[in-house]
């Protein structure tokens, strides 16, 4: 069974483009960029992904993003994670980028989107991946700096299906980006948020009744809330949960711990994803792998978790039927 959690059909709806910077590249494009980096060999680099909070990691991730400069660096980049991905089994993407990490480093909007722009649009016939683009608005930064950025977002057209919000969440609550989201929503986006990665339960409440959000990313500390879990249970909200990643960054203290066989068994509607894969350790299939080897619960576990993914995501029903049926084809296949 493990060996086919691989080619599992899969919906990744939890995943930073620019954490799928692999160490390799990130050297490629620095020699290729003329850029002096801090850590210059891949040991150097590598001994630095040790994490102790998501502030840790998040001082990494932006680092890093320095190697990014042109188009086909984003292009380049993007176009790794596909081919990872679909090694994984992962046959629709909802990838999210960070504008506002970029606009600081003085690299132009269209820059950034065109370059991952041009690997998403050859993805279907490349790498049978469906895909969407969602830009996630930095919650330690002002809410007018992310509303100025999401106008021009607009303003150039950008091909993004929806917003989210990420970065340092705990003291950047909801409340904060009440009126990015509402410009979102009357824009016609889709809307998705970080909640409950480290920051409390009650940030996942705001989220979904000061925002709006259709969608939680992480949502783990949920279940600390009895009367949360009760309402996204009742009202079958998604949760992306990402469990190498809050290993990695000690939001949990090792797999085994894990809060996910709670929330699959209390009937919450999560996801397997794998947020900065190069980061914590592997893509999409390792997650699933890894959970199988832990808990060992065989295929109607996995069945369900990727049956969410793609019915929690963004992608056409025709889409969704298509991969729910190739599902259901896989879960036949092991029995
Ligand atoms: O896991 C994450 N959490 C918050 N912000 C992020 N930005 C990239 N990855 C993350
Ligand atoms: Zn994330």
């Amino acid at each position: 069974m493990k060996n086919s959690l691989m080619h599992l059909p899969k919906a990744e709806l939890h995943l930073h483009i620019e954490g799928t910077l692999e160490p390799e590249l990130i050297l490629e494009l620095a020699a290729r960029n003329g850029i002096t980096l801090p850590f210059p060999s891949l040991e150097a680099l590598r001994e630095q992904y040790e994490f102790s909070d998501l502030q840790s990691f998040l001082n990494l991730y932006y680092a890093n993003m320095a190697v990014l400069i042109t188009e086909a660096d984003f292009a380049d980049m993007t176009r790794a994670y596909l081919r990872r991905a679909k090694e994984c089994g992962v046959r629709h993407a909802e990838i999210m980028f960070d504008p506002q990490a970029h606009l600081a480093r003085g690299i132009a909007l269209e820059t950034v989107v065109d370059g991952i722009h041009s690997a998403l649009s050859s993805s279907e016939a490349e790498f049978g991946i469906s895909t969407g683009l969602i830009a996630a608005f930095l919650r330690d930064e002002t809410e007018d700096s992310a509303l100025a950025v999401l106008e021009e977002l607009l303003a150039i057209d950008a091909p993004i299906i929806g917003i989210g919000l990420d970065s340092a969440e705990v003291g950047n609550p909801p409340s904060k980006f009440i009126r990015l989201f509402q410009r979102a929503r009357d824009a016609g986006l889709r809307l998705v948020a970080h909640a409950g990665e480290e920051g409390p339960a009650s940030y996942v409440v705001d989220a979904l009744d000061l925002l709006g959000v259709e969608r939680i990313d992480h949502g783990i500390r949920s279940v600390e809330d009895p009367a949360l879990v009760a309402r996204l249970v009742a009202e079958q909200i998604p949760l992306t949960v990402c469990p190498l990643s809050n290993v990695r960054l000690r939001a949990v203290d090792t797999l085994a711990e894990h809060p996910l066989p709670h929330m699959l068994a209390a009937g919450m509607n999560v996801s397997v994803n794998s947020d900065d894969p190069a980061y914590f350790g592997g893509y999409a299939g390792t997650n699933f792998e890894q959970l199988e080897d832990v808990f060992g619960w065989g295929a109607a576990a996995a069945l369900t978790l990727a049956g969410n993914s793609v019915r929690s995501s963004f992608a056409s029903q025709e889409r969704k039927n298509e991969l729910l049926a190739d599902i259901e084809q896989w879960g036949a296949a092991q029995d």
